[in-house]
Order: structure tokens, then C-alpha cells, then sequence
């Protein structure tokens, strides 16, 4: 009984290499519960055929040295090849929560082995300082970032911005959320601060006594969905996916456990199948998100004060007293916030030391692109990459 993707059944055809192969994966309820669709199996079309028989199959959660997928026949344990690790040049390259990957079966085991990743959708990246700065992956194929703040003295709209420019380098969709509304009295002043300041994107005040918000939630919690969560500590994150949920969910804190031989145990999910369908996504590394070298993110994050930089005289306009600076020019006539632009430049000094910093471990590290024998063992220790910001 071939559990595998290339089985004969013929559902939907490929080429690859110059051959045919058949795909049944599409009729197999479990992977499209955890979000596999026409689009990815257009994606597995392209790919380049694996050698053995493999499966489509979802990362739900990471571990030191392993994963548990889900596969046509379940949750595996599951490890990547030798050749995978092999020509796998950087820790990014590497399986994290909420690819797909092309996994084969071990018979008569609840074990696969991993031979590919599908090329990412969206990927919410983190950058780790070490003697390398690298890459970490805290969360692939995401659809919606929800963006959690309180509407207590945790709401700082420097902080959203930041988030901001995380969520549009990720190519996941944000939406902001303003939770514990019911502590605050005009919560609608504060979405449209937020609105104001992320131009396009949805805010959504949210509480979880009064049920404010539940609706327009739901209608992103879609079967096949794939939604993430971040925020502070203590702004209501846990509480609100558990709200979404209608379920207490097994989050992340405390439930990672080591049997005696220092393995863990197989129960822990990071990916989580919701009963209205939707996944929701809750890794370790998607709370501690701070801030990267994204420089696309973080146009887009600041666009409203790009969008005045058009119109500078000069295109490489420092905006800082050149002549015909429409960005100065902003600031004097009170249409661009004083507070915003100073952010936009504390942002962009700390994207600048981030990437010098790169640059000369980079050259430290030497021949190109050789990676650090622990690269993909990802200790999941959250590293901080940046001192806390004090965000004014
Ligand atoms: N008043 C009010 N309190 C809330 C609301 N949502 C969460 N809280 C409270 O806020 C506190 C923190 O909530 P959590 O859900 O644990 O916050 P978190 O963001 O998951 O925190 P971490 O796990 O540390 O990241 C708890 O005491 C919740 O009861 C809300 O809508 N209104
Ligand atoms: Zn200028």
C-alpha cells in the first residue's frame, strides 16, 4: 500500500524531468486539512522528482533534531537526510514550522525521512546573532501575522511599526489587533492611530470578556488558513488564540518535555488544527519577533515618509537639510508625525548596524558560504538579537 504522493492513482498529472508521474495528494483529507491545495500541488509539479517515494507532508513542530510532520497517514517523527544536510548551505535551508516538505515513509514506523522543503510562500524570518549572523526561520507559509498589542500601557505604536515591517518582509498579510479593549474607554481612538501609522492594513479592537471582535476574527479563520500570532508578553495572545480557538490549546510554554534519554516526547504541536478549520501557528521564535535587516519590509513598513521622499529633489536624498527635502518639508508643516520620522531613523540606523555586523562576520566566516557545523541544529534557546529597544 503506497502511502506516497507518486502512487497510480491518476488525480492530477505532472512532468518533471521529462516524465509523467501521477499525484492522488489532493484526495487525501489530512494534508488538505492542514492546508494543501491546488496551489501547492502546482508547486509540487515544478519540483524536480525525489528519489524514493515521497509524500507531501507539513512541518508542525521542531525540535533540536527533529520534526513531527503530518502525513497521509498521520503525525511522524521525521529527520532530513544526510544529503539534505549535506548540501543544505545555511540554517534557513532547513525544515521549519509550516513548510511543506517531500517526505518518505519508513515501513512500519510512525518515522519519514525528509528529502525536500517546497520552496516558502512566506516565511517570518529572524536573524541570530552568533559568531554568524544566520538566518532563523520561526515560521513558514503563513497567511495572516496578527499583530498583538494591549490597549494598556503596552500600546506603542513605534512597537506596531516595528512588528510591521517584520510581517511585510515575511509576505504574510498583518492585521493588527487591539486586545483588553474593555480596559479601555474610547478604543476606537487607538485604531485609528494604528490606521494612520500602517496605512492599509486592518486593526481590529478585541476583547476577550466582552466577545468585542470575535466576528471580525472569524472571518479570517478560514479552513486551510494559516494564522501566527505576536505580541508582547502579556498582551493576551494566549488568551486569544485559545478565545479563536473555542479550545484551550496546548501552547508552547511548558509542555516540551525530555523522556529519560533526553528525546522529546511526540504529543508537542506548534502548528495546531483549529475545529473551524483554520491553523494557527504558535512557535517559540514568532513571539520573541524584534527586528531584522528587511529592507523591503521596512519601506513598506514606513511608506507614507518614502512616499514623501518621492518627491525630494534628489533621488538619493539623505533627508537631512538637502535642498528641496519634501520630507523636511513634511515635518515643518506638521504633516509628518516628528515622532514617526524619528522612528523611521532609529530604524534605519539599527538596519544599518545589523547589516555591518553581517557584513564583517560574513568575511570573518571566510569561504563562501560554508556554513557553521551547528548551522540547522537550531538550538531553540530564543536569542536576543538586539538590546530591548526603548521605544519613546
Ligand atoms: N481585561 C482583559 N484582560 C485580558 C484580555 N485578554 C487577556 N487578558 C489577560 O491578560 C493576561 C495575559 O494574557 P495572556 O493571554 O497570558 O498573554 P500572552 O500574550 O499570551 O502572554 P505570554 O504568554 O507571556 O506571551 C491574563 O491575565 C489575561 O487574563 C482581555 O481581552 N481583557
Ligand atoms: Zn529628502
Amino acid at each position: 500500500m503506497p502511502l506516497s504522493g507518486f502512487s497510480d492513482t491518476p488525480q492530477a498529472k505532472f512532468k518533471s524531468q521529462g516524465e509523467i508521474y501521477n499525484m492522488n495528494v489532493t484526495s487525501n483529507d489530512q494534508l488538505t486539512a492542514y492546508g494543501w491545495n491546488e496551489e501547492w500541488q502546482q508547486t509540487l509539479a515544478a519540483q524536480e522528482k525525489p528519489p524514493r517515494e515521497c509524500s507531501p507532508a507539513r512541518v508542525v513542530a521542531q525540535f533540536s533534531h527533529s520534526y513531527n510532520i503530518m502525513t497521509p497517514s498521520g503525525i511522524h517523527s521525521a529527520a532530513v537526510t544526510g544529503k539534505f544536510e549535506f548540501l543544505a548551505a545555511k540554517r534557513g535551508d532547513y525544515p521549519a514550522v509550516g513548510d511543506w516538505v517531500l517526505a518518505e515513509p519508513l515501513p512500519g514506523e510512525n518515522r519519514s525521512v525528509i528529502h525536500a522543503v517546497l520552496p516558502r510562500r512566506s516565511a517570518m524570518v529572524r536573524k541570530v546573532a552568533g559568531a554568524v549572523i544566520e538566518d532563523q526561520i520561526v515560521g513558514a507559509n503563513l497567511d495572516y501575522l496578527f499583530i498583538v498589542t494591549a490597549l494598556n500601557q503596552d500600546f506603542n505604536l513605534r512597537k506596531i511599526e516595528r512588528y510591521m515591517i517584520a510581517a511585510w518582509e515575511s509576505g504574510a498579510s498583518p492585521v493588527v489587533l487591539l486586545t483588553k479593549s474593555d480596559l479601555c474607554p474610547e478604543p476606537d481612538d487607538f485604531a485609528a492611530q494604528v490606521e494612520d501609522a500602517a496605512p492599509g492594513v486592518p486593526v481590529h479592537c478585541v476583547s476577550a470578556l466582552t466577545g468585542l471582535g470575535k466576528e471580525a476574527l472569524e472571518a479570517y479563520m478560514r479552513p486551510g488558513v494559516t494564522i501566527a500570532v505576536t505580541g508582547s508578553s502579556g498582551v493576551g495572545k494566549s488568551t486569544l488564540l485559545n478565545w479563536l480557538a473555542g479550545q484551550s490549546l496546548q501552547l508552547t510554554q511548558g509542555i516540551r518535555e525530555d523522556d529519560a534519554r533526553g528525546r522529546h516526547t511526540t504529543t508537542h504541536r506548534e502548528l495546531f488544527l483549529l475545529d473551524n478549520g483554520a491553523l494557527v501557528m504558535d512557535t517559540p521564535g514568532m513571539r520573541e519577533l524584534q527586528l531584522w535587516d528587511a529592507q523591503e519590509g521596512w519601506q513598506q513598513a514606513f511608506s507614507d515618509i518614502e512616499q514623501f521622499a518621492e518627491s525630494c529633489r534628489f533621488r538619493d536624498c539623505r533627508h537631512e537639510g538637502e535642498a528641496g527635502c519634501a520630507v523636511l518639508e513634511a515635518l515643518n508643516s506638521g504633516e509628518l508625525d516628528a515622532k514617526r520620522f524619528a522612528n523611521y531613523r532609529k530604524t534605519e540606523k539599527e538596519l544599518a548596524h545589523l547589516a555591518r555586523k553581517e557584513r564583517s562576520s560574513a568575511a570573518k566566516a571566510g569561504s563562501k558560504g560554508k556554513r557553521p557545523r551547528s548551522a540547522g541544529k537550531a538550538e531553540r534557546r530564543p536569542i536576543k538579537l538586539l538590546d530591548d529597544m526603548d521605544y519613546e
